[in-house]
């Protein structure tokens, strides 16, 4: 083998594909239709022939398939090929290609169970790997040159997309199609990158990675966790469905601030007396869900999600599940993470 000077001075990066609009592709370069995690991680890497500056790169398939069908069974694969992938001296940082659908709650759940400080970073498209102006390439140089920068350690998972650096909790899409989809509202970025130079604004608030409590060792499946949609008018068997078909937690999508109809807390109330755990979270975009506001939780045994949406509050909720069931505990784990 060849040793190219400096090489050995590189970070040496490993990309876990797991499918999405990144790997996807169309039979023209101007059409709107078109079938994600059609390519496969080698092809994504010799599409940006510039990652060699960046770092020694390589790939893993870990999966291929659009985010729309991410699973506890893909979730808990993915997570133990980080933790393993990450035990290697040799390996500096990871990053993650994946569909823009649910990245954010595969985000989340990397930063819960991932037992490591080197940077794993996440990122995706939204334009397919054939389009015009496919933004793909660009995303996967500007993970790499973050999860290559010793200065993202420590920063739990985050997530590289349209020059943009988020922090897995709280970052949500937010157009259907537009490149540049992700928010985080709340808190606001991590940081920003543009083509190697990246900048920091911040570090996360909650726990995360090396000081989670949260494990996947031992875990073969995750805990059933439905989400309820709240409207005017929902109907509240909806929630009784969940319940008899073997939900042990339910997170409303509530209205407002964790609002719902009468009738739904009926529902939850029924559900409460089979210590089925409900978290109060919202179907509004940003702001807070807080404690005893308009519903009396205390009274009730039901949980405030904070700033979490629905869809992190499910991931979370399904690995306080693992821990606790008791109210007052999975309130303090969803102040914490
Ligand atoms: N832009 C995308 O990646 C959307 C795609 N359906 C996915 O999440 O896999």
């Amino acid at each position: 083998a060849v040793t190219v000077a400096g090489e050995h001075m590189k970070p040496n990066i490993v990309i876990l594909a797991t499918g999405g609009t990144i790997a996807g592709a169309a039979a023209t370069e101007t059409q709107a239709g078109y079938t994600s995690a059609e390519v496969g991680v080698e092809t994504l890497i010799k599409a940006v022939p510039q990652l060699s500056e960046l770092a020694n790169v390589s790939g893993e398939q870990v999966a291929n398939i659009g985010s729309q069908d991410m699973n506890d069974a893909v979730w808990l694969q993915l997570a133990r090929r980080v933790n393993d992938r990450l035990a290697e001296d040799e390996v500096d940082g990871i990053v993650i290609t994946h569909g823009t659908d649910t990245i954010e709650e595969t985000a989340y759940f990397l930063n819960l169970v991932v037992n490591s400080d080197k940077p794993v970073v996440m990122t995706a498209a939204m334009r397919p790997a054939t389009a015009l102006s496919a933004d793909g390439p660009l995303n996967i140089y500007n993970a790499v040159a973050v999860a290559a920068d010793p200065n993202a350690r420590g920063r739990g998972v985050l997530v590289v997309i349209n020059d943009d650096i988020h922090g897995a909790r709280g970052m949500t899409k937010t157009s259907t199609t537009d490149v540049q989809t992700f928010v985080s509202a709340e808190r606001g970025l991590m940081g920003a990158t543009l083509y190697g130079q990246n900048r920091y604004y911040r570090r996360p608030y909650r726990l995360h990675t090396l000081d989670s409590e949260f494990s996947i060792t031992g875990l073969a499946s995750l805990p059933r966790v439905d989400i309820i949609y709240i409207s005017a008018g929902v109907s509240p068997d909806l929630i009784d469905a969940a319940v008899a078909n073997g939900a042990k937690g339910i997170v409303t999508a509530g209205v407002g601030n964790g609002n719902m109809t009468a009738a739904a807390l009926a529902a939850l109330e029924r559900a409460r007396k089979k210590n089925v755990v409900v978290v109060r979270s919202t179907r509004v975009t940003s702001g807070t869900v807080g404690r005893n506001i308009e519903i009396d939780d205390d009274a009730l045994g039901t949980v405030a999600s904070g700033e979490l949406n629905p869809a992190q509050s499910r991931v979370l909720l399904k690995l306080v599940l693992t821990k606790t069931d008791l109210p007052a505990d999975v309130q303090a784990y969803f102040d914490t993470y």
